[in-house]
């Protein structure tokens, strides 16, 4: 136990520099819970200028990375070049990545081998749409979804964060309910003992993400499986410090 509250937030394609300049004069200004580990998922082009303003004590990531660390690739970005510009982490297999641009299990599993080879650290995302919630697959899914990533992981189970973002609560104002959210969390802890091992079920540290606000976190912080959150459009606000400090 003891596993480290962890809180991202998830910028997706938004900001430009002034607007980053205003989010990370907020961060500074806080104050933030120091016992809080806090990574910022900035777009790539941003990468190096946040890295350049925002103090060393919050992680900054990139959204998304490819599979190899260089060559004839055009448009993508490696975690070798993530590492290069400071950078230490990197959220895979988002859902937007998977409906918007197909991205499968087994091409997120590739992703998360080579990124954590590469020395970077993941947050990687999982999560039901709201047709399988209905059908009463949630679990199946996110077993499937995790069940992928396990050669992938391998031994590296410490550099790696679990994001449980239900597709239907992302950006819709439909924030799980704190039972929904603990409930799925418990099952995959569960899950991971029987199928990776009762150690690596204990130390993961598991995100909710999904319409996270200032108002809706301190309850689902309450959730004894909830170790943190992915935030969306509340990242960008001033109230993404009220989130990180939802343990106080
Ligand atoms: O997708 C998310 C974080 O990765 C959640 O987005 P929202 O917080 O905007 O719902």
């Amino acid at each position: 136990m003891g596993r480290k509250f962890v809180v991202g937030g998830n910028w997706k394609m938004n900001g430009d520099k002034n607007q980053i300049n205003e989010i990370v004069n907020n961060l500074k200004k806080g104050p933030l819970d120091p016992n809080v580990e806090v990574v910022i998922g900035v777009p790539a082009i941003y990468l190096a200028y946040v890295k350049s303003i925002i103090p060393d004590t919050i992680g900054v990531a990139a959204q998304n990375c490819w599979k190899v660390a260089k060559g004839a690739f055009t448009g993508e970005i490696s975690p070798a070049m993530i590492k290069d510009v400071g950078c230490d982490w990197v959220i895979l297999g988002h859902s937007e990545r998977r409906t918007i641009f197909g991205e499968k299990d087994d091409l997120v599993a590739e992703k998360v081998a080579h990124a954590l080879e590469s020395g970077l650290k993941v947050i990687a995302c999982i999560g039901e749409t709201l047709e399988e919630r209905e059908a009463g697959k949630t679990e199946e899914v996110v077993f499937r979804q995790t069940k992928a990533l396990l050669p992938a992981i391998g031994s590296n189970w410490d550099k790696v964060v679990l994001a449980y973002e239900p597709v239907w609560a992302i950006g819709t104002g439909k924030t799980a309910s704190p039972q929904q959210a603990q409930d799925v969390h418990a099952s995959l802890r569960n899950w991971l003992s029987s199928n990776a091992s009762p150690d690596v079920a204990g130390a993961v540290r598991i995100q909710y993400g999904g319409s996270v606000t200032g108002a809706t976190a301190k309850e689902l912080a309450a959730c004894p499986d909830i170790d943190g959150f992915l935030v969306g459009g509340a990242s960008l606000k001033p109230e993404f410090v009220d989130i990180v400090n939802a343990t106080q």
